[in-house]
């Protein structure tokens, strides 16, 4: 496959949120001189009219979807129709809006919660579908794997050259850091910086800190969608991820240690667990020339740097 001609028009849907951030940052960083994107103000991607008029007036030539409604396992299992629903639409219609417009290439982000709550560990491409899903994000679930058949179906009857790839959890600078909605890596970076900052000496966290989780830097994640971009063109996702994971527990420590705060965290098990594991089989990415570079302490001491250097900012979602 040849590359992408750097002066390409390239749209990220999304562009200003965690993901989107970073891959147009990675797109930056890699020589792309025409992109494009619109904030949810500017452009409602729930609204296919509008969507298919942008498309219309912009023509862009490469896609990336980074556009969702996202949460943590709290926002999941309270807003199941949002998070159904909303993301139904959105996909839909940047992604069916792309191949009307004859976009050449579109890339999907889905999740690692599309697979069964009990999938063999580490979790294959192959097991899609093959299970019942973790209830607390199965509305999110069934979204993300309805967007998936979208790109498999456009392709098989049309041609069009639509990817997905799955994630894993996400983490790094300009993530959502609400104290209830966002994912665990920001909420703990927030609740042990704010603990420390404040003297207190205790804090909760969710769950029983048992169940294991798989983290991967966003800017890893980025790298990953642009490479797979340029040398992937098949129905068959892909997974993304580092292939190692932690426990909640470890992962507490981690950013406590990063943080330097040394008061007590108790464990407030009347919230979800979630599932008891998703780890990723990323024997296919790697077959295609990638892997993840960013190790999960580094990471962790530079996303916490980064939400202290940027408290003072108006610029942090909270
Ligand atoms: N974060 C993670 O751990 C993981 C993320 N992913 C996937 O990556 C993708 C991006 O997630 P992430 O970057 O974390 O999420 P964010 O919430 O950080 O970013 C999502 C972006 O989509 C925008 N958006 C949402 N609804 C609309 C709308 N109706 N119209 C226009 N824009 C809209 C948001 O704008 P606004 O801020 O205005 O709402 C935001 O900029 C998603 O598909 C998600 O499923 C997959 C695995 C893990
Ligand atoms: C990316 C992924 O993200 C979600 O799934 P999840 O992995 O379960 O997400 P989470 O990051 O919110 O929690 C991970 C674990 O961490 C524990 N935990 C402890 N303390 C806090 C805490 O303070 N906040 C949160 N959110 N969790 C906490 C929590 O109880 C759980 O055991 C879905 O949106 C899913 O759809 C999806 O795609």
């Amino acid at each position: 496959m040849a590359p992408i001609p750097r002066d390409a028009k390239v749209y990220v849907a999304g562009h200003q949120g965690l993901v989107g951030g970073a891959i147009w940052r990675a797109l930056q960083a890699a020589g792309f001189t025409n992109l494009v994107g619109r904030t949810r103000a500017e452009l409602d991607l729930t609204d296919e009219a509008a969507v298919d008029a942008f498309y219309a007036a912009e023509k862009p030539e490469y896609v990336y979807v980074a556009a969702a409604k996202v949460g943590g396992i709290l926002a999941n299992n309270t807003y199941p129709a949002d998070f159904l629903i909303d993301n139904l639409r959105i996909q839909t219609s940047v992604i069916t809006g792309a191949h009307r417009a004859g976009v050449k290439k579109l890339l999907f982000l889905g999740s690692s919660c599309i697979y069964p709550k009990f999938a063999a560990q580490p979790m294959t491409e192959d097991s899609l579908l093959t299970g019942s899903l973790e209830p607390t994000n199965e509305w999110y679930a069934v979204a993300k794997i309805a967007g998936i058949k979208t790109c498999q179906a456009l392709r098989k009857q049309h041609g069009f050259d639509a990817i997905s790839v799955m994630p894993t959890n996400l983490y790094g600078p300009g993530d959502n850091f609400h104290p209830t909605n966002s994912h665990v890596m920001p909420a703990l970076i927030r609740r042990f910086v704010e603990a420390k900052q404040a003297g207190v000496t205790q804090v909760t966290c969710w769950g029983t800190g048992n169940v294991y989780r798989e983290f991967l830097h966003v800017d890893d994640l980025a790298a990953a969608c642009l490479h797979l971009m340029e040398v992937y063109s098949d129905a068959g996702i892909v997974n993304i991820g580092t292939g190692v994971d932690v426990t909640i527990r470890e992962l507490t420590e981690m950013v406590r240690a990063a943080v330097g705060w040394e008061g007590e965290i108790v464990w407030d098990t009347t919230k979800p667990d979630g599932t008891p594991r998703k780890l990723l089989d990323v024997s296919k990415l790697a077959g295609l020339g990638w892997r993840a570079a960013v190790p999960l302490d580094k990471g962790v001491r530079e996303t916490v740097e980064w939400f202290v250097a940027s408290q003072s900012k108006q610029e942090l979602r909270l």
